[in-house]
Protein backbone atom coordinates (compact mmCIF):
# COMPACT_ATOMS: atom_id res chain seq x y z
CA UNK A 1 0.00 0.00 0.00
CA UNK A 2 1.29 3.74 -0.85
CA UNK A 3 -0.30 6.37 1.39
CA UNK A 4 0.62 10.09 -0.21
CA UNK A 5 0.06 12.18 3.04
CA UNK A 6 -0.65 16.00 2.58
CA UNK A 7 2.05 17.02 -0.58
CA UNK A 8 2.57 20.00 -1.58
CA UNK A 9 4.42 20.99 -4.65
CA UNK A 10 4.89 24.97 -4.75
CA UNK A 11 6.72 26.39 -7.97
CA UNK A 12 6.73 30.31 -7.11
CA UNK A 13 3.15 31.19 -6.55
CA UNK A 14 1.83 28.50 -8.11
CA UNK A 15 0.53 25.92 -6.09
CA UNK A 16 1.14 23.09 -8.45
CA UNK A 17 -0.11 20.05 -5.31
CA UNK A 18 -2.05 22.12 -2.93
CA UNK A 19 -2.04 19.32 0.30
CA UNK A 20 -2.79 16.02 -1.65
CA UNK A 21 -3.87 12.56 0.41
CA UNK A 22 -4.76 9.39 -1.16
CA UNK A 23 -4.01 5.70 -0.75
CA UNK A 24 -3.31 3.54 -3.48
CA UNK A 25 -4.03 -0.34 -2.45
CA UNK A 26 -2.64 -3.47 -4.54
CA UNK A 27 -4.56 -5.26 -7.07
CA UNK A 28 -7.11 -1.98 -7.76
CA UNK A 29 -6.93 0.61 -10.97
CA UNK A 30 -7.15 3.89 -10.08
CA UNK A 31 -7.92 7.15 -12.75
CA UNK A 32 -6.89 10.53 -12.12
CA UNK A 33 -8.69 13.19 -14.06
CA UNK A 34 -8.51 17.02 -14.01
CA UNK A 35 -8.65 19.72 -16.29
CA UNK A 36 -5.32 20.88 -17.44
CA UNK A 37 -3.20 22.65 -14.84
CA UNK A 38 -4.77 20.63 -12.41
CA UNK A 39 -1.49 19.21 -10.78
CA UNK A 40 -1.87 15.94 -12.28
CA UNK A 41 1.42 15.14 -13.79
CA UNK A 42 3.17 17.00 -10.87
CA UNK A 43 1.74 14.55 -8.39
CA UNK A 44 2.57 11.39 -10.32
CA UNK A 45 6.25 12.88 -10.88
CA UNK A 46 6.51 13.30 -7.30
CA UNK A 47 5.47 9.31 -7.05
CA UNK A 48 7.74 8.78 -9.30
CA UNK A 49 10.62 10.73 -7.35
CA UNK A 50 11.54 12.69 -10.46
CA UNK A 51 10.24 15.78 -8.32
CA UNK A 52 10.85 16.49 -4.80
CA UNK A 53 7.58 17.50 -3.17
CA UNK A 54 8.03 20.88 -0.82
CA UNK A 55 6.71 19.39 2.15
CA UNK A 56 4.42 16.31 2.87
CA UNK A 57 5.29 12.74 2.91
CA UNK A 58 5.55 9.12 0.86
CA UNK A 59 4.62 5.68 3.04
CA UNK A 60 5.31 3.19 0.93
CA UNK A 61 5.84 -0.69 2.18
CA UNK A 62 5.79 0.63 6.09
CA UNK A 63 8.18 3.27 5.64
CA UNK A 64 7.47 6.93 5.92
CA UNK A 65 9.82 9.36 3.40
CA UNK A 66 9.95 12.88 2.59
CA UNK A 67 10.64 12.42 -0.76
CA UNK A 68 12.12 9.64 -2.93
CA UNK A 69 14.25 9.64 -5.87
CA UNK A 70 14.09 7.81 -9.17
CA UNK A 71 15.77 4.96 -7.70
CA UNK A 72 14.55 4.77 -4.66
CA UNK A 73 10.77 4.80 -6.41
CA UNK A 74 12.05 2.01 -8.60
CA UNK A 75 13.06 0.16 -5.65
CA UNK A 76 9.65 0.21 -4.37
CA UNK A 77 8.07 -1.18 -7.53
CA UNK A 78 6.89 2.07 -8.83
CA UNK A 79 7.16 2.73 -12.44
CA UNK A 80 6.01 5.28 -15.02
CA UNK A 81 4.96 5.26 -18.55
CA UNK A 82 5.27 8.25 -20.43
CA UNK A 83 3.02 9.15 -23.11
CA UNK A 84 5.93 9.41 -25.73
CA UNK A 85 7.57 6.81 -24.83
CA UNK A 86 11.03 6.96 -23.36
CA UNK A 87 12.97 4.15 -25.82
CA UNK A 88 15.92 4.59 -27.95
CA UNK A 89 14.64 4.10 -31.51
CA UNK A 90 17.54 3.04 -33.67
CA UNK A 91 18.47 0.55 -30.78
CA UNK A 92 16.62 -3.33 -31.59
CA UNK A 93 14.37 -4.51 -29.02
CA UNK A 94 16.47 -6.21 -27.13
CA UNK A 95 18.68 -3.49 -26.00
CA UNK A 96 16.14 -0.98 -25.27
CA UNK A 97 14.70 -4.11 -23.04
CA UNK A 98 17.25 -3.84 -21.10
CA UNK A 99 18.03 -0.80 -20.13
CA UNK A 100 18.66 -0.26 -16.32
CA UNK A 101 18.60 -3.67 -15.99
CA UNK A 102 21.21 -5.63 -14.20
CA UNK A 103 24.06 -7.17 -17.11
CA UNK A 104 23.18 -10.04 -18.57
CA UNK A 105 23.35 -11.97 -22.21
CA UNK A 106 21.11 -11.24 -25.43
CA UNK A 107 20.48 -14.49 -24.86
CA UNK A 108 19.12 -14.21 -21.68
CA UNK A 109 16.99 -10.72 -22.16
CA UNK A 110 16.10 -12.42 -25.10
CA UNK A 111 14.53 -15.89 -23.01
CA UNK A 112 12.85 -12.66 -20.67
CA UNK A 113 11.19 -10.84 -23.50
CA UNK A 114 9.77 -14.11 -24.74
CA UNK A 115 8.25 -15.47 -21.30
CA UNK A 116 6.68 -11.96 -20.68
CA UNK A 117 5.53 -11.91 -23.97
CA UNK A 118 3.97 -15.29 -23.93
CA UNK A 119 2.21 -14.54 -20.43
CA UNK A 120 1.00 -11.14 -21.55
CA UNK A 121 0.08 -12.01 -25.28
CA UNK A 122 2.99 -9.70 -27.10
CA UNK A 123 5.54 -10.67 -29.92
CA UNK A 124 8.71 -8.95 -30.22
CA UNK A 125 11.05 -10.10 -32.30
CA UNK A 126 14.30 -9.41 -30.33
CA UNK A 127 16.41 -8.16 -33.11
CA UNK A 128 13.94 -5.68 -34.89
CA UNK A 129 15.03 -1.56 -34.44
CA UNK A 130 12.39 0.09 -32.35
CA UNK A 131 11.86 2.82 -34.88
CA UNK A 132 9.85 0.29 -37.02
CA UNK A 133 7.18 -0.68 -34.43
CA UNK A 134 3.84 0.92 -33.73
CA UNK A 135 3.51 3.92 -30.68
CA UNK A 136 1.22 0.96 -29.50
CA UNK A 137 3.72 -1.84 -29.45
CA UNK A 138 6.44 0.34 -27.92
CA UNK A 139 4.54 1.42 -25.34
CA UNK A 140 3.95 -2.34 -24.57
CA UNK A 141 7.74 -2.75 -24.82
CA UNK A 142 8.29 -0.58 -22.43
CA UNK A 143 5.51 -1.82 -20.06
CA UNK A 144 7.28 -5.16 -20.35
CA UNK A 145 10.71 -3.49 -19.40
CA UNK A 146 9.14 -1.81 -16.17
CA UNK A 147 7.52 -5.04 -15.10
CA UNK A 148 10.69 -6.76 -15.59
CA UNK A 149 12.29 -3.90 -13.19
CA UNK A 150 10.18 -4.71 -10.58
CA UNK A 151 7.67 -2.38 -11.10
CA UNK A 152 4.07 -3.23 -9.09
CA UNK A 153 3.35 0.09 -9.11
CA UNK A 154 2.49 1.08 -13.13
CA UNK A 155 1.75 4.71 -13.37
CA UNK A 156 0.33 6.01 -17.30
CA UNK A 157 -0.17 8.65 -18.41
CA UNK A 158 -2.87 8.91 -21.30
CA UNK A 159 -1.67 5.62 -22.54
CA UNK A 160 -4.20 5.24 -25.70
CA UNK A 161 -2.63 7.82 -27.69
CA UNK A 162 -1.64 6.75 -31.07
CA UNK A 163 -3.25 3.38 -30.94
CA UNK A 164 -5.97 1.82 -32.69
CA UNK A 165 -8.44 0.59 -30.89
CA UNK A 166 -7.43 -3.00 -30.81
CA UNK A 167 -4.89 -2.07 -29.49
CA UNK A 168 -6.36 -0.31 -26.90
CA UNK A 169 -8.90 -2.87 -25.89
CA UNK A 170 -5.56 -5.26 -25.53
CA UNK A 171 -3.92 -2.95 -23.31
CA UNK A 172 -7.05 -2.51 -20.84
CA UNK A 173 -7.09 -6.36 -20.76
CA UNK A 174 -3.23 -6.73 -19.73
CA UNK A 175 -4.04 -4.16 -17.11
CA UNK A 176 -6.70 -5.63 -15.58
CA UNK A 177 -5.26 -8.83 -15.72
CA UNK A 178 -1.98 -6.66 -13.89
CA UNK A 179 -4.13 -5.60 -11.23
CA UNK A 180 -6.57 -8.84 -10.78
CA UNK A 181 -4.05 -11.57 -11.16
CA UNK A 182 -0.83 -10.07 -10.30
CA UNK A 183 -2.14 -7.86 -7.86
CA UNK A 184 -0.36 -4.67 -9.12
CA UNK A 185 -1.63 -1.05 -8.92
CA UNK A 186 -2.46 0.72 -11.96
CA UNK A 187 -2.66 4.39 -12.62
CA UNK A 188 -3.97 5.86 -15.33
CA UNK A 189 -3.67 9.65 -16.02
CA UNK A 190 -6.03 10.51 -18.50
CA UNK A 191 -8.45 13.11 -20.48
CA UNK A 192 -10.81 10.46 -21.42
CA UNK A 193 -13.42 10.29 -18.79
CA UNK A 194 -14.80 6.98 -21.07
CA UNK A 195 -11.29 4.79 -20.10
CA UNK A 196 -12.02 6.40 -16.35
CA UNK A 197 -15.47 4.56 -16.25
CA UNK A 198 -14.39 1.48 -18.33
CA UNK A 199 -11.36 0.74 -16.01
CA UNK A 200 -11.21 2.10 -12.47
CA UNK A 201 -12.57 0.56 -9.67
CA UNK A 202 -11.96 4.47 -8.02
CA UNK A 203 -11.64 8.04 -9.68
CA UNK A 204 -9.49 10.57 -8.30
CA UNK A 205 -10.68 13.93 -9.12
CA UNK A 206 -7.64 17.18 -9.18
CA UNK A 207 -8.70 20.77 -9.42
CA UNK A 208 -6.46 23.82 -8.94
CA UNK A 209 -3.92 21.69 -7.27
CA UNK A 210 -6.29 19.63 -4.80
CA UNK A 211 -7.74 16.51 -4.67
CA UNK A 212 -11.35 17.77 -5.05
CA UNK A 213 -12.66 14.35 -4.77
CA UNK A 214 -12.75 10.07 -5.11
CA UNK A 215 -15.87 8.98 -6.76
CA UNK A 216 -16.54 4.76 -6.91
CA UNK A 217 -18.56 3.06 -9.28
CA UNK A 218 -21.47 3.60 -10.42
CA UNK A 219 -19.81 6.92 -12.12
CA UNK A 220 -22.02 9.30 -12.15
CA UNK A 221 -21.10 11.44 -15.65
CA UNK A 222 -22.42 14.69 -14.56
CA UNK A 223 -21.04 15.28 -11.30
CA UNK A 224 -17.78 14.03 -12.55
CA UNK A 225 -17.92 16.48 -15.01
CA UNK A 226 -19.27 19.16 -12.40
CA UNK A 227 -16.30 18.22 -9.91
CA UNK A 228 -13.87 18.66 -12.56
CA UNK A 229 -14.86 22.06 -14.41
CA UNK A 230 -17.16 23.70 -11.77
CA UNK A 231 -19.17 26.08 -13.99
CA UNK A 232 -17.34 25.53 -17.27
CA UNK A 233 -18.65 21.97 -17.73
CA UNK A 234 -22.19 23.83 -19.36
CA UNK A 235 -21.70 24.22 -23.19
CA UNK A 236 -22.38 22.25 -26.55
CA UNK A 237 -20.00 21.08 -29.09
CA UNK A 238 -21.01 23.19 -32.76
CA UNK A 239 -21.89 21.53 -35.43
CA UNK A 240 -19.32 21.15 -38.96
CA UNK A 241 -19.72 24.09 -40.92
CA UNK A 242 -22.03 23.59 -44.16
CA UNK A 243 -20.33 23.57 -47.16
CA UNK A 244 -20.94 25.30 -50.40
CA UNK A 245 -20.38 23.13 -53.54
CA UNK A 246 -20.15 25.81 -56.15
CA UNK A 247 -17.14 27.40 -54.46
CA UNK A 248 -14.07 27.23 -55.75
CA UNK A 249 -10.94 25.36 -53.93
CA UNK A 250 -9.50 26.08 -51.53
CA UNK A 251 -6.41 23.67 -52.12
CA UNK A 252 -5.40 21.79 -55.37
CA UNK A 253 -2.68 19.22 -55.22
CA UNK A 254 -1.63 17.85 -58.90
CA UNK A 255 0.43 14.94 -59.46
CA UNK A 256 2.02 15.74 -55.79
CA UNK A 257 4.84 13.96 -54.66
CA UNK A 258 6.71 14.93 -51.00
CA UNK A 259 9.86 13.41 -49.69
CA UNK A 260 10.86 13.27 -46.22
CA UNK A 261 13.74 12.39 -44.47
CA UNK A 262 13.07 8.38 -44.86
CA UNK A 263 10.27 7.94 -47.33
CA UNK A 264 8.15 9.50 -50.18
CA UNK A 265 4.80 9.45 -51.35
CA UNK A 266 2.97 9.98 -54.36
CA UNK A 267 2.05 11.46 -57.08
CA UNK A 268 -1.16 12.65 -55.35
CA UNK A 269 -4.36 14.61 -56.36
CA UNK A 270 -6.88 16.20 -53.94
CA UNK A 271 -8.53 19.31 -53.72
CA UNK A 272 -10.21 20.86 -50.50
CA UNK A 273 -12.77 23.63 -50.35
CA UNK A 274 -12.69 26.60 -48.71
CA UNK A 275 -14.56 25.95 -44.46
CA UNK A 276 -13.77 21.94 -45.44
CA UNK A 277 -12.60 20.37 -42.64
CA UNK A 278 -10.36 17.37 -43.94
CA UNK A 279 -8.91 14.79 -41.15
CA UNK A 280 -6.35 12.69 -41.81
CA UNK A 281 -5.94 8.80 -40.41
CA UNK A 282 -3.53 6.67 -39.93
CA UNK A 283 -1.26 4.46 -37.63
CA UNK A 284 1.92 6.28 -36.49
CA UNK A 285 4.68 6.79 -39.44
CA UNK A 286 1.97 5.37 -42.36
CA UNK A 287 1.97 8.65 -44.32
CA UNK A 288 -0.30 11.36 -42.41
CA UNK A 289 2.93 13.05 -41.07
CA UNK A 290 4.47 13.51 -44.65
CA UNK A 291 1.20 15.03 -46.23
CA UNK A 292 1.01 17.48 -43.49
CA UNK A 293 4.80 18.45 -43.27
CA UNK A 294 4.80 18.31 -47.05
CA UNK A 295 1.93 20.64 -47.70
CA UNK A 296 3.50 23.56 -45.41
CA UNK A 297 6.74 23.33 -47.38
CA UNK A 298 9.00 21.42 -43.97
CA UNK A 299 9.57 18.39 -45.94
CA UNK A 300 10.52 18.61 -49.77
CA UNK A 301 7.96 19.05 -53.00
CA UNK A 302 10.11 16.76 -55.74
CA UNK A 303 7.29 16.83 -58.39
CA UNK A 304 3.85 18.16 -59.02
CA UNK A 305 2.45 21.21 -57.79
CA UNK A 306 0.26 22.92 -54.79
CA UNK A 307 -2.44 25.98 -55.86
CA UNK A 308 -3.76 27.80 -52.72
CA UNK A 309 -6.69 29.85 -54.37
CA UNK A 310 -5.46 31.23 -57.43
CA UNK A 311 -1.68 30.64 -56.79
CA UNK A 312 0.03 27.84 -57.66
CA UNK A 313 3.12 26.64 -56.12
CA UNK A 314 5.56 24.55 -57.91
CA UNK A 315 8.63 24.58 -54.88
CA UNK A 316 7.18 24.14 -51.26
CA UNK A 317 9.17 26.69 -50.05
CA UNK A 318 7.75 27.20 -46.27
CA UNK A 319 8.05 30.95 -45.90
CA UNK A 320 6.09 31.69 -49.08
CA UNK A 321 3.25 29.15 -48.22
CA UNK A 322 3.22 31.30 -44.95
CA UNK A 323 2.92 34.18 -46.44
CA UNK A 324 0.21 32.92 -48.92
CA UNK A 325 -1.70 32.01 -45.35
CA UNK A 326 -0.56 28.29 -44.65
CA UNK A 327 -0.35 27.94 -40.62
CA UNK A 328 1.18 24.38 -39.58
CA UNK A 329 0.84 23.01 -35.74
CA UNK A 330 3.15 20.79 -34.95
CA UNK A 331 2.43 18.13 -32.32
CA UNK A 332 6.02 18.75 -30.90
CA UNK A 333 5.19 21.70 -29.64
CA UNK A 334 8.43 22.31 -27.30
CA UNK A 335 11.31 21.29 -29.95
CA UNK A 336 9.32 22.76 -32.92
CA UNK A 337 6.82 24.98 -32.23
CA UNK A 338 7.64 27.18 -28.62
CA UNK A 339 10.64 28.48 -27.69
CA UNK A 340 10.79 26.69 -23.64
CA UNK A 341 13.03 29.40 -22.04
CA UNK A 342 10.72 32.35 -23.81
CA UNK A 343 8.00 33.97 -21.73
CA UNK A 344 3.67 33.99 -22.83
CA UNK A 345 4.54 37.92 -23.96
CA UNK A 346 7.42 37.38 -25.71
CA UNK A 347 6.08 34.49 -28.06
CA UNK A 348 3.02 36.97 -28.63
CA UNK A 349 5.47 39.54 -29.37
CA UNK A 350 7.19 37.66 -31.69
CA UNK A 351 4.23 36.05 -33.32
CA UNK A 352 2.20 39.69 -34.09
CA UNK A 353 5.13 42.13 -34.36
CA UNK A 354 2.30 44.87 -35.59
CA UNK A 355 0.98 44.62 -32.41
CA UNK A 356 3.55 46.49 -30.01
CA UNK A 357 1.15 49.00 -28.63
CA UNK A 358 -1.68 47.44 -26.14
CA UNK A 359 -0.07 43.73 -26.54
CA UNK A 360 -1.39 43.01 -22.87
CA UNK A 361 -4.86 43.82 -24.49
CA UNK A 362 -4.57 41.67 -27.36
CA UNK A 363 -2.60 38.72 -24.53
CA UNK A 364 -6.18 39.01 -22.51
CA UNK A 365 -8.07 38.83 -25.36
CA UNK A 366 -6.15 36.39 -27.57
CA UNK A 367 -4.97 33.65 -24.82
CA UNK A 368 -6.40 34.14 -22.19
CA UNK A 369 -10.82 34.45 -23.07
CA UNK A 370 -10.49 32.51 -26.49
CA UNK A 371 -7.82 29.62 -25.26
CA UNK A 372 -8.56 29.69 -21.29
CA UNK A 373 -4.75 30.17 -21.09
CA UNK A 374 -4.69 31.28 -17.35
CA UNK A 375 -0.70 31.50 -16.54
CA UNK A 376 0.96 34.93 -15.56
CA UNK A 377 2.17 36.10 -18.65
CA UNK A 378 5.79 36.10 -17.54
CA UNK A 379 5.73 32.03 -17.33
CA UNK A 380 8.55 30.64 -19.65
CA UNK A 381 6.71 28.19 -22.32
CA UNK A 382 8.52 25.08 -20.38
CA UNK A 383 7.15 25.97 -17.18
CA UNK A 384 3.66 25.56 -18.92
CA UNK A 385 1.81 22.44 -18.38
CA UNK A 386 0.97 20.24 -21.36
CA UNK A 387 -2.63 21.74 -21.84
CA UNK A 388 -1.63 25.39 -21.27
CA UNK A 389 1.38 24.79 -23.90
CA UNK A 390 -1.43 23.57 -26.37
CA UNK A 391 -3.30 26.94 -25.56
CA UNK A 392 -0.06 29.56 -26.03
CA UNK A 393 0.33 27.53 -29.49
CA UNK A 394 -2.77 27.98 -30.82
CA UNK A 395 -3.09 31.71 -29.71
CA UNK A 396 -0.16 32.34 -32.16
CA UNK A 397 -1.95 31.60 -35.22
CA UNK A 398 -3.09 34.66 -37.32
CA UNK A 399 -6.88 34.93 -38.13
CA UNK A 400 -6.42 35.08 -41.87
CA UNK A 401 -4.66 32.13 -42.30
CA UNK A 402 -5.98 30.23 -45.20
CA UNK A 403 -5.14 26.81 -45.05
CA UNK A 404 -4.71 25.61 -40.81
CA UNK A 405 -2.23 22.37 -40.92
CA UNK A 406 -2.44 20.88 -37.54
CA UNK A 407 -1.01 17.68 -35.92
CA UNK A 408 -3.62 16.75 -32.96
CA UNK A 409 -5.36 19.90 -32.17
CA UNK A 410 -6.30 18.76 -28.73
CA UNK A 411 -2.91 17.49 -27.74
CA UNK A 412 -3.30 17.24 -23.99
CA UNK A 413 -6.37 19.34 -23.39
CA UNK A 414 -9.05 18.14 -21.27
CA UNK A 415 -12.48 17.56 -22.29
CA UNK A 416 -13.95 21.13 -21.98
CA UNK A 417 -10.42 23.18 -23.25
CA UNK A 418 -11.18 20.44 -26.36
CA UNK A 419 -14.44 21.54 -26.92
CA UNK A 420 -13.49 24.75 -26.84
CA UNK A 421 -10.59 24.35 -29.21
CA UNK A 422 -13.21 22.57 -31.72
CA UNK A 423 -15.45 25.35 -31.47
CA UNK A 424 -12.94 27.70 -32.24
CA UNK A 425 -11.92 25.94 -35.45
CA UNK A 426 -15.13 25.65 -36.46
CA UNK A 427 -15.65 29.06 -36.04
CA UNK A 428 -12.25 29.37 -38.53
CA UNK A 429 -13.88 27.21 -40.83
CA UNK A 430 -17.25 28.99 -41.00
CA UNK A 431 -15.28 31.98 -42.14
CA UNK A 432 -14.17 30.04 -44.96
CA UNK A 433 -10.33 29.07 -43.77
CA UNK A 434 -9.65 25.32 -44.30
CA UNK A 435 -8.26 22.97 -41.92
CA UNK A 436 -6.28 19.57 -42.24
CA UNK A 437 -5.99 18.20 -39.47
CA UNK A 438 -4.39 14.92 -37.92
CA UNK A 439 -5.31 13.61 -34.80
CA UNK A 440 -4.01 9.85 -32.57
CA UNK A 441 -7.73 9.91 -31.32
CA UNK A 442 -10.24 8.70 -34.28
CA UNK A 443 -13.36 9.31 -32.22
CA UNK A 444 -11.66 12.89 -32.90
CA UNK A 445 -11.44 12.62 -36.54
CA UNK A 446 -14.87 11.15 -36.79
CA UNK A 447 -15.78 13.48 -35.55
CA UNK A 448 -14.88 17.04 -36.96
CA UNK A 449 -13.98 16.12 -40.37
CA UNK A 450 -16.14 16.64 -43.67
CA UNK A 451 -13.71 13.67 -45.32
CA UNK A 452 -10.95 12.06 -43.53
CA UNK A 453 -8.08 11.36 -45.74
CA UNK A 454 -7.31 7.51 -43.87
CA UNK A 455 -3.29 6.25 -44.70
CA UNK A 456 -1.51 3.18 -45.27
CA UNK A 457 1.86 2.24 -45.53
CA UNK A 458 3.34 5.54 -46.56
CA UNK A 459 0.34 5.98 -48.97
CA UNK A 460 -3.06 7.33 -49.43
CA UNK A 461 -5.61 4.43 -48.52
CA UNK A 462 -8.65 5.72 -49.13
CA UNK A 463 -10.60 9.05 -48.68
CA UNK A 464 -13.98 8.32 -47.38
CA UNK A 465 -16.92 11.22 -46.49
CA UNK A 466 -18.54 11.89 -43.50
CA UNK A 467 -21.43 9.41 -44.29
CA UNK A 468 -19.44 6.31 -44.78
CA UNK A 469 -15.99 7.64 -42.06
CA UNK A 470 -17.12 4.79 -39.52
CA UNK A 471 -14.92 3.26 -36.72
CA UNK A 472 -14.98 0.14 -38.80
CA UNK A 473 -14.52 1.39 -42.45
CA UNK A 474 -11.46 3.96 -41.18
CA UNK A 475 -9.85 1.32 -38.73
CA UNK A 476 -10.10 -1.56 -41.01
CA UNK A 477 -8.06 0.81 -43.53
CA UNK A 478 -5.94 1.52 -41.16
CA UNK A 479 -4.99 -1.76 -40.73
CA UNK A 480 -4.05 -2.43 -44.66
CA UNK A 481 -7.50 -3.88 -46.04
CA UNK A 482 -8.22 -2.98 -49.25
CA UNK A 483 -10.05 -0.09 -50.00
CA UNK A 484 -12.70 -1.45 -52.62
CA UNK A 485 -13.40 -5.04 -50.31
CA UNK A 486 -13.59 -2.45 -46.84
CA UNK A 487 -16.42 -0.28 -48.98
CA UNK A 488 -18.05 -3.04 -50.77
CA UNK A 489 -18.37 -4.29 -46.98
CA UNK A 490 -19.65 -0.94 -45.86
CA UNK A 491 -22.29 -1.00 -48.29
N1 LIG B 1 8.66 23.01 -13.65
C1 LIG B 1 7.68 23.87 -13.42
N2 LIG B 1 7.91 25.17 -13.18
C2 LIG B 1 6.90 26.03 -12.93
N3 LIG B 1 5.60 25.70 -12.92
C3 LIG B 1 5.29 24.41 -13.16
C4 LIG B 1 6.30 23.44 -13.42
N4 LIG B 1 5.69 22.24 -13.64
C5 LIG B 1 4.35 22.46 -13.52
N5 LIG B 1 4.12 23.76 -13.22
C6 LIG B 1 2.80 24.39 -13.00
O1 LIG B 1 2.09 23.57 -12.09
C7 LIG B 1 0.70 23.50 -12.45
C8 LIG B 1 0.29 22.04 -12.55
O2 LIG B 1 0.91 21.49 -13.71
P1 LIG B 1 0.80 19.95 -14.10
O3 LIG B 1 1.67 19.73 -15.30
O4 LIG B 1 1.04 19.11 -12.89
O5 LIG B 1 -0.75 19.86 -14.48
P2 LIG B 1 -1.55 18.70 -15.22
O6 LIG B 1 -2.80 18.45 -14.43
O7 LIG B 1 -0.68 17.51 -15.44
O8 LIG B 1 -1.94 19.43 -16.58
P3 LIG B 1 -2.09 18.87 -18.10
O9 LIG B 1 -3.34 18.05 -18.14
O10 LIG B 1 -2.23 20.12 -18.90
O11 LIG B 1 -0.83 18.10 -18.43
C9 LIG B 1 0.56 24.30 -13.74
O12 LIG B 1 0.09 25.58 -13.40
C10 LIG B 1 1.97 24.38 -14.28
O13 LIG B 1 2.16 25.57 -15.04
Amino acid sequence: MIVLDNIHKHYGRVRANDGISLTLEPGRIYALVGENGAGKSTLMRVLAGHTRPTSGTLTMSGETLSHLTPALARKYGVGMLYQDPLDFPAMPVWENFQLGAPKRSKQEVIDVIGELSFRLDACFLPDEPVSSLTVGERQLLELLRLLDLGATTLILDEPTTGITPEQKQDLFNLLTKLAREDNHTIILVTHKLSEAYEMADAIFIMRQGRLVSTLTPPYDEKELVTLMFGEQADGEADELPSLDAGAPPRLTMTDTLFAGPKYSMGPMHFTAQPGECVGLAGLDGSGQELFLRGLCGLDRMPGGTIALDDSVFRANDFPALRRAGVQFVPADRLEMALFPALNLMEHITLAFPDKHDGLREFYDSQCVDCFNLRAHPDTQAKELSGGNQQRLLLSLMPDEAKLLLMEHPTRGLDAGSARQVWNHLMGRCRDGATLIFFSPDLDEVLEHAHRVIVFYDRAIAGIVDREHATMDVVGALMAGKPYAEVMEGAA
